[in-house]
């Protein structure tokens, strides 16, 4: 097949035939993965497996070339590869389930793959798969996108960092006060009427507001009073609402741009340095109220603010008669154009109020979704360099031995057509593994084979015991089950010893941490011990077997020098490569790049995307 042949030119014949008797798991059948099908098929992987959770939705045909109109709904993995059947000569298989299901994928099913993919959109996920490949030891290519902006990383266990290894941050918040008070920027009057005010008047489950872990971003008392206060009061408003008294919805937009305005103005403090608000007048609330709107607007032009509260009236009759209609509890969804329109109108009002420009509805949609749009041709370049990386991992092009995996490069991409002598594509080498890494670098790690009846009857005092004893641990220790992050013993925490480890809810899939809180009297401290429990069928000696790992033993005042140079090192190594560190956004569990930005082009390319961005104060999503 002339297909093969050109394979067959780049790897040879014999690393072809290689390639045919490798088995590659790609997990995402997103916008990456779909691309990643369709060039490990073109490169003639002999296995193909895709995981994806998810079903495909309208907007995800613009770019995942494989779905069409009739699949919507269907499963992405399933449907993706029944689109590629016609021209496949690698064996498929697809499942549909989340990836972290330890009960559909335990770790023996990942075992059977020589290379990993990831095509995701989620930080869980990526640590997930990034922490099985450390277990099972083998290479993961990790990849994101997001806009014009992409990269790829080869992760070798061991060997190079893995996706921990740099620190994943969460991104700014904005501090209450900034947005119940004082906002200065559109995206403050979007977080309010998105984040607070649907939510208070929409949504019951989501409007309570945990105050214990409230960044007020003030110490003025009397503005926090103001603010709870506020809050309260907007219960009220949530009645309205209820009650479906659509005269009343006059009363509403006085009690937020009017009366609320009114007491912000009372708090002197606020105005020393900063323009005053005006509320809004009375005459256009009513004029608004009388007034119909003459024909549908298009939401991609500017609205004057007659034109907003007129919508503004429009938008919550209809909410309200979603509440009537049972609705009691509605979500803010970008695709949901009423919810859209409630924000993107009470937004803009506000902002009015402010000083702050208004923006249109296509523009509050980007902001409010925190949208930055996946471009295909960035997921088909990725996906292309994460195939091509593969082969490199693999080592099967001869005339380019891979010697050892720092060798390896990441790659880069970013739009850098503002200037020409930018490059579009960089390829920064692999560092080894950061030795501060919480997944990579602070533990040993290994798996417990355990069989179900061992499960039931050994007891976590005997579980200790052994461990103890295999890895030379002192007398006080710790266990995590590091899933769920619950503490099952330490030194004064003994209530789940004579428990059996099924009774402590350990089973087919569970992490156990293992760390000595002792030390001894030369100050070196056995390392921790990560390790993955996994039931198999038929029989063992006493039921479990303890994996054979070295744990060797750290001088803590020497390993914290070690952390700090390592650290400094891998500072020094980022600043020469010009790598930023990666922004996720822990909540939403979607990636934010800032990602590494090597050289010139793409740190430009990134600045400029800040620029452009600002509302979403600097995060990329990554896709
Ligand atoms: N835990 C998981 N297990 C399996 N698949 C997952 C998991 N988390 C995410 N995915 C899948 O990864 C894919 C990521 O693809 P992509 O970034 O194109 O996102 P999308 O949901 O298709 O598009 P968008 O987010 O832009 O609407 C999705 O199809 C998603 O269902
Ligand atoms: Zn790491």
């Amino acid at each position: 097949m002339a297909r093969e042949s050109n394979i067959v030119k780049i790897v040879g014949k014999e690393n072809f035939q290689r390639l045919r008797s490798l088995r590659c798991l790609i997990v995402g059948a997103g916008g990456i993965g779909s691309e990643l099908l369709k060039d490990c098929i073109l490169m003639g992987f002999g296995e193909i497996h895709i995981v994806d959770l998810d079903t495909i939705d309208l907007s995800n045909l613009n770019r995942q070339f494989l779905f069409r109109h009739r699949d919507i709904k269907q499963p992405k993995s399933t449907t993706a590869v029944k689109a590629v059947q016609h021209f496949n000569n690698s064996k498929l298989i697809p499942y549909q389930g989340n990836i972290m299901d330890t009960v559909q994928f335990p770790l023996r099913w990942f075992d059977q793959f020589d290379i990993i993919f990831n095509g995701l959109d989620n930080l869980a996920a990526r640590r997930y798969v990034n922490k099985i490949a450390q277990f099972i030891s083998k290479p993961l290519l990790e990849s994101g996108t997001s806009g014009f902006d992409g990269y790829i990383q080869p992760i070798i266990p061991g060997e190079t960092e893995c996706f921990d290894c740099t620190k994943k941050e969460t991104p700014k918040t904005f501090p209450v006060c900034t947005i119940r008070s004082t906002p200065s920027q559109p995206v403050h009057c979007i977080v309010w009427a998105k984040n607070f005010l649907f939510n208070q008047l929409f949504n019951e489950e989501t409007s309570s507001v945990d105050e214990t872990s409230t960044d007020w971003g003030t110490e003025n008392k009397e503005e926090i009073e103001r603010i709870r206060q506020e809050t309260n009061e907007l219960h009220e408003l949530r009645q309205i609402i209820l009650s479906r008294s659509e005269e009343h919805i006059k009363d509403i937009l006085t009690k937020l741009f009017v009366k609320d305005i009114e007491k912000l103005l009372r708090i002197d403090n606020l105005w020393k340095t900063r323009t005053k608000p005006a509320v809004l007048a009375q005459s256009l609330i009513e004029d608004a109220s009388q007034a119909v709107m003459s024909e549908a607007q298009s939401l991609s032009s500017l609205w004057d603010i007659r034109e907003q509260i007129i919508q503004f009236f429009a938008i919550t009759k209809k909410l309200m008669q979603r509440v009537h209609n049972g609705e009691t509890n509605i979500e803010f969804d970008k695709d949901d154009e009423d919810t859209l329109l409630f924000v993107a109108t009470a937004a803009n009002i506000r902002s009015h109020i402010f000083n702050i420009p208004m923006k249109t509805v296509f523009d509050i949609k980007q902001i409010a979704g925190n949208i930055i749009p996946a471009i295909a041709t960035t997921n088909a370049i990725i996906a292309g360099l994460s195939t091509l990386t593969a082969l490199r991992v693999l080592n099967l092009l001869p005339y380019e031995p891979t010697k050892k995996s720092t060798d390896l490069n990441m790659a880069f991409t970013a739009k850098a057509s503002n200037l020409s002598k930018d490059r579009y594509i960089t390829n920064p080498k692999l560092a080894p593994p950061n030795p501060s890494c919480p997944v990579g670098g602070k533990v040993c790690r290994g798996v417990i084979k355990i069989t179900q009846e061992g499960l039931n009857e050994i007891k976590l005092s005997k579980l200790i015991t052994i461990i103890r004893q295999k890895y030379q641990y002192p007398e006080e220790i710790s266990v995590v089950d590091t899933n769920n992050q619950r503490l099952l013993a330490d030194f004064d925490f003994d209530d789940l010893m004579e428990r059996t480890l099924s009774q402590v809810n350990l089973h087919d899939g569970s992490v156990i941490l293992f760390s000595d809180e002792e030390g001894t009297a030369e100050a070196t401290y056995r390392k921790s011990l990560e390790l993955y429990i996994e039931v198999i069928d038929g029989s063992l000696e006493g039921g479990i077997r303890l994996p054979d790992v070295e744990v060797p033993t750290i001088a803590v005042p020497q390993n914290i020098a070690d952390i700090d140079h390592a650290e400094k090192k891998q500072e020094k190594s980022i600043n020469d490569e010009s790598v930023i560190d990666v922004d996720f956004d822990e909540k939403s569990e979607a990636p934010c790049a800032k990602r590494r930005a090597p050289e010139k082009a793409p740190e430009n390319a990134l600045k400029r995307v800040r620029k452009d961005e600002e509302y979403v104060d600097g995060l990329i999503e990554l896709d």
